[in-house]
């Protein structure tokens, strides 16, 4: 009867675990539902209702859980089984259920942003009944004490009420960014509005039109007929004189700016990025909240702006020194023109990747990023490691409770990629609908695994070539014909 339980197999690639047991998804199941039953749903559209972009998950079993029956991801509180779609499963199904927990049926794995939108005990208790299995804090934004507590929340969730929520601190990098706008939430820039871009510091209330900005050669860089990029191209301005530490500029493109929001520039159409290839990847406040980090136990660390390998083997020895026995894995954030050129070795040195496409797009032509992405998750399929695929997947849903059919395309196509894991930023940190984006995530990597499985499994897997001598390749043919068996196999079982 094992067909009718539609486990997934996950791929040879596995997202890590988090640290510790108390938070290994093995401890998320309350006795009662191991008892064991399990949807028999055999229609095979049956994810694929409309009900499930617009169910209201997180809130009870009546939204995305009773509309997706083949989604077992569900916690503890929560039974998904109904007598009338259940049956028993034998003996080995029970124990790899009891070992594994449901989390094999969903491999695609869920990162959440968590900001001032998500950072009390309900709304993360609402993220990890929706599906989160990682918490991102940014440490760009906020205090350590703020993190602090919201690292306090997750373990105190995972222990009291049994979820397996892992934790990412992201760091903040060296890149040239804007201030935090004196307290504002945001800063609207209207077409031809002359703001200053300036070094110095300004007493509050800052004075209109003006952004303080974080790098002190700032001015010195510049030139007048440079375009200025707000998050990547979400603002423009175009740079028409300098003033000693202050740079005035021409709005082009208008937009709402952001606190802390990242800087490029660009001059004849490319990206000046001199200056930041000199700034260290982690700086002086990076290694403070990566000692930060190590004292919390935290389950990643995701470095931002990797240049090249040699910082993320330095950060695994520190690591090491610092915690004989920590087994905090080094994600690293390919964001940046020159993390693309040292892509392979980057990727080798790194526990994980994520494709951060948001500085991505501020640093290489916006169409490039998708063949990026793709490049990307390839490499980390055929080095063995995971690979998360992160910003703007939902981005509409900061504001609308409905996704975009583009960004239903979008998800869609990273999970298809196999990426291991997607996460969201803007929409869980601060957006209005979090649990809502979360259900999205979920509904669509379970109907695209889905549809894998049972259309597309008998594509050939492009595997790596690992054998040197003849006899290695000999043997690497045999593997490989195994695996298309198998595969076959499967196929006839399915
Ligand atoms: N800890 C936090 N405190 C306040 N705001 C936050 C926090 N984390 C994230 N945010 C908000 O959510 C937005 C999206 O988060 P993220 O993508 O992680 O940052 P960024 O936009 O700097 O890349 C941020 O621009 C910021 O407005
Ligand atoms: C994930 C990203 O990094 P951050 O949000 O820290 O800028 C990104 O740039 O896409
Ligand atoms: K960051
Ligand atoms: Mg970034």
């Amino acid at each position: 009867m094992s067909q009718s339980l539609h486990i997934f197999t996950p791929s040879n690639l596995t997202f890590p675990k988090p640290s510790s047991n108390r938070r290994f998804l093995v401890t998320t199941f309350s006795p009662k539902l191991i008892s064991i039953k399990a949807s028999t749903s055999s229609d095979p559209n049956s994810s694929t209702s409309p009900q499930v972009l617009i169910s209201n998950n997180g809130t009870g079993a009546s939204g995305i859980l009773s509309s997706t029956p083949q989604d077992y991801d569900t916690p503890p509180s929560q039974s998904i089984f109904s007598d009338s779609s259940s049956i028993e499963v034998d003996a080995v199904t029970e124990a790899e259920l009891k070992e594994n927990g449901f989390r094999s049926t969903r491999r695609t794995k869920l990162v959440c942003t968590i900001g001032p939108a998500t950072c009390e005990f309900e709304e993360l208790e609402a993220l990890a009944v929706g599906g989160m299995n990682v918490a991102r804090i940014n440490m760009c934004h906020g205090t350590r004490e703020w993190h602090k507590r919201v690292i306090e929340r997750v373990r105190r969730l995972n222990e009291e009420k049994g979820f397996a929520v892992a934790i990412m601190m992201d760091t903040e990098g060296s890149e040239i960014r804007m201030g935090d706008l004196g307290g504002a939430s945001s800063a609207k820039a209207e077409d031809g509005e002359i703001w200053t871009f300036s070094v110095r510091a300004f007493d509050s209330p800052r004075p209109e039109r003006t952004v303080n900005v974080n790098y002190d050669g700032f001015a010195e860089d510049v030139k007048a007929g440079d375009e200025l990029l707000v998050d990547g191209g979400m603002v423009r301005f175009e740079v028409i004189e300098k003033i000693g530490p202050d740079v005035k500029c021409r709005c082009t493109d208008p937009g709402l700016m952001l606190p802390r929001a990242n800087l490029t520039f660009w001059r004849d159409g490319s990206l000046v990025r001199e200056r930041n290839a000199m700034l260290p990847t982690i700086s002086s406040k990076d290694w403070l909240d990566i000692d930060f980090g190590i004292a919390e136990g935290v389950d990643f660390i995701a470095i931002s702006f990797v240049k090249s390998a040699e910082v993320i083997n330095h950060l695994k020895s520190y690591i090491a020194a610092r915690s004989r026995d920590s087994d905090i894995a080094v994600i690293a954030k390919i964001e940046s023109v020159d993390s693309l050129k040292n892509l392979e070795e980057i990727i080798q040195a790194s526990d994980g990747a994520m494709v951060a496409r948001g500085d991505l797009g501020a640093q290489i032509p916006l169409e490039q990023v998708p063949s990026a992405q793709q490049n990307i998750v390839q490499i980390c399929r055929q080095l063995n490691k995971p690979v998360i695929v992160a910003s703007q997947l939902l981005e509409s849903m900061i504001e609308y409770p409905t996704p975009t059919r583009a960004e239903v395309a979008d998800v869609s196509e990273a999970v298809r990629q196999r990426a291991d894991a997607l996460m969201l930023s803007g929409e869980s940190a601060m957006g209005q609908y979090p649990d809502k984006a979360l259900a999205v995530l979920r509904s669509v990597s379970v109907r695209i695994e889905k549809w894998w499985r049972e259309e597309k499994c008998h594509e050939a897997m492009e595997l790596p070539v690992v054998g040197s001598s003849f006899s290695d390749s000999i043997s690497e043919e045999i593997c490989s014909s195994a695996a298309k068996m198998g595969m076959h196999t499967l196929v006839l079982v399915l």
